[in-house]
């Protein structure tokens, strides 16, 4: 018999569903049912026998789990994947990357971001926290490739490639934030570089403007020693205390780095409920230093997983990132215990959520969230046997192993072919610019 109402749009079922809810709900032969774009029921396998069921997918024995979330891009930085490795970030960045951001344009942005799009929709990213140029063409890509996106136009002191002068950034937010506001999936943010590339005028600006339209506000923070002592030099404070004598910090803020950090910073972080963007294989690639993760959980601040621009990672794959931050803070405090499967993988999920105040529609599969749910594979030899899918997810599964993504109840990808746009013509795209830099450099 049918009970009334009891129907869905999609049933993904016979798999293994991990919640990622408050108690880390667990269940065995499951399902999750989907109503528009949002999760209607999660049980057995059995409680969904009498639904009338629109669409069924099949996990075939695997894992049922929300999509990851990336907490710090820079999607379009695809086009400079592996152009300049082996260096420190001022070098890196100063050197190599900004000469040829000077040949970026919305299009490129946009090719670039699609591209982004392809290889996170793979790797099991349903949501990720841009900052970059020409944003609007990242808004447009995320768009298209039915991705969840924060997005937010970098701004800084100096002449920026897209919008000129600061004055036209702010300008330019005004116009993301126009744009998108009415729209499912982008939400847009207010992105200052960093406090060593914005004035206190610009930082106080742009927090304003968060605070008005209730934006998140996005910056690199304490990424390295140098930039530290920089900021100290200048100022007399560290970073984060500058921050807070500007007034900046808020629960709004997603501070991305952290690396380098004082136990005052810490208790300021923790005091404002600022939001912590964790990139271990970004800081590890530029030699940045390790950021104390182990101690901002322990003071109990909210750390999401992010891969950074993958010109400095080189890849947006938070699978692999999982695995190198849980086995980073073991090495680094030489104790295995500091930093378990099942906390890594709050910080890819429903942490990586609350970072970006998105806890309450993604980040875990509860009834009434939105439907961004992916499905992992895990017949194949690398994951046999499973003992534990926590741990599996962390330091066994590899990108090849997402089989099926779904983003607000979309399924944007299914049996490793991604159905919302093509990503040949983008990687197309991306190769022909890469020729235009390879012939000037
Ligand atoms: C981030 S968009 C604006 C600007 O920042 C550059 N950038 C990329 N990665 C980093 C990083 O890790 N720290 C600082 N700045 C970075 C990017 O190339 C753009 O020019
Ligand atoms: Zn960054």
């Amino acid at each position: 018999m049918i009970v009334s109402g009891q129907h869905a749009d999609l049933l993904i079922f016979n798999g293994t569903v991990l919640t990622m809810n408050l108690d880390n709900e667990k269940i065995e032969n499951g399902a999750v049912a989907v109503s528009g774009d949002k999760i209607a029921a999660i049980g057995k396998a059995d409680f969904f026998s009498t639904w009338k069921i629109y669409r069924a997918v099949d996990a075939k024995g695997g894992i049922i789990m929300p999509g990851l979330v990336n907490t710090h891009t820079h999607a379009a930085m695809t086009c400079f994947r592996g152009m300049a490795d082996d260096m420190p970030l001022m070098t890196w960045l100063h050197e190599y990357i900004f000469p040829a951001e000077a040949c970026m344009d919305e299009s490129r942005v946009f090719s670039g971001s699609l591209l982004a799009c392809a290889e996170m929709i793979l790797s099991g990213t349903t949501c990720f926290c841009d900052m970059y140029l020409f944003e609007d063409g990242t808004a447009s890509a995320a768009c298209m490739a039915g991705m969840r996106a924060v997005v937010g136009e970098v701004l800084y002191d100096f002449p920026s490639p897209n919008y000129g002068n600061l004055e036209n950034g702010f300008i330019y937010t005004q116009e993301l934030i126009n744009k998108w506001k009415d729209n499912d999936l982008i939400t847009i943010a207010v992105e200052p570089h960093s406090p060593y590339l914005c004035s206190p005028k610009l930082l106080q600006r742009a927090s304003e403007m968060a605070q008005k339209y209730s934006l998140p506000l996005v910056i690199h923070v304490s990424e390295t020693e140098n930039e530290a002592a920089q900021i100290r030099q200048k100022y007399g404070s560290s970073p984060v205390e500058h921050l807070a004598e500007l007034g900046v910090l808020a629960p709004n803020l997603l501070a991305c780095h952290c690396v380098a950090l004082s136990d005052n910073d810490i208790s300021l972080l923790k005091q404002y409920d600022i939001k912590v963007s964790h990139n271990p294989e970004s800081n590890m690639k530029l030699a940045s230093g390790i950021a104390p993760v182990p101690k901002l959980i322990d003071a109990g601040i909210c750390v999401g997983l992010g891969t950074d621009g993958c010109s400095s990672n080189n890849n947006l794959d938070l699978l692999s990132e999982m695995d190198m931050t849980a086995k980073l803070h073991k090495v680094n405090t030489l104790d295995p215990a500091i930093m378990n499967a099942r906390t890594v993988l709050r910080m890819a999920t429903i942490e990586g959520a609350r970072a970006l105040g998105m806890d309450s529609i993604t980040g875990s599969l509860e009834p009434g969230k939105h439907a961004d749910i992916i499905i992992v594979d895990t017949s194949s030899p690398h994951m046999t046997p499973m003992y534990n899918p926590e741990s599996h997810l962390v330091y066994s599964a590899r990108a090849g192993d997402i089989i099926t993504t779904i983003i607000n109840g979309n399924v944007v990808m299914e049996n490793r072919q991604i159905l919302t746009f093509d990503v040949e013509k983008a990687m197309a795209d991306v190769n022909a610019f890469a020729r235009t830099l390879n012939a000037v450099s």
